[in-house]
């Protein structure tokens, strides 16, 4: 028997690919519809229903700004002897083709019952609503955890709590790129173990 609902939503998941920056052609996406991606995003379950998510959005000028405090920290937080020009420049430049940039936070909440990984597995399951829900509306999406990303940094920068987790930042953007196909190293079968 079909069922058009699982073959809709396997289609989805299936096809979603990462796609760089640079690889985006600078085509704006509307307001409106990354909003309706953070809005799939709250749907994500969570353990005592915390919803331990928290969207920084970024686009226009505030995102070319962005990049260029990327570059800084990571020029300011690394030691003299190893970083490279090179590097930050790319982190100043990888976005200019980004239509929007969402620093997907993990934002610890009070209920301290529930175990840090839950917050972490909530949010992540929170971040993949959107890249789904960008895939599914045409849009090109990358999850980068690069540059200065996970690094203290990034968080002081952002305001955050000890306890919180930058996730990554989502890349959103248009491409002219043809999709390429899906390349995954196993079979799912090698990441089941039935017991009967
Ligand atoms: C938590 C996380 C962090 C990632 N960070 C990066 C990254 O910093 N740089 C990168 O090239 N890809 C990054 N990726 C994307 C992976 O490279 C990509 O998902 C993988 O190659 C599989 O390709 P697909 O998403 O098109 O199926 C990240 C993915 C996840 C889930």
């Amino acid at each position: 028997m079909t069922n058009n609902k699982f073959a809709a939503v396997a289609d989805v998941i299936r096809n979603r690919r990462s796609v760089g920056g640079a690889k985006m052609n600078g085509q704006k996406i509307a307001d409106e519809t990354v909003m309706e991606l953070l809005e799939l995003a709250h749907w994500a379950p969570t353990h005592g229903r915390t919803e331990p998510w928290q969207f920084f959005v970024y686009t226009g000028e505030a995102l070319l700004q962005f990049g260029l405090d990327h570059g800084n920290l990571y020029w300011n937080n690394t030691p003299e002897e190893t970083r490279m020009q090179s590097i930050k420049e790319k982190l100043e430049n990888n976005i200019k083709k980004v239509s929007h940039m969402v620093v997907s936070v993990m934002k610890r909440g009070t209920n301290e019952k529930i175990p840090h990984i839950e917050e972490v597995a909530a949010a992540s399951a929170a971040i993949q609503n959107i890249l789904l829900g960008a895939s599914a509306q045409g849009i090109a999406s990358f999850w980068s955890t690069g540059g200065m990303t996970l690094k203290p940094a990034m968080k002081e920068h952002l305001g955050l709590g000890s306890e919180d987790v930058v996730l990554g930042l989502i890349f959103l953007g248009y491409t002219d790129e043809p999709t390429k196909p899906g390349v995954r190293n196993s079979t799912p079968a090698d990441k089941v173990k039935w017991m009967n």
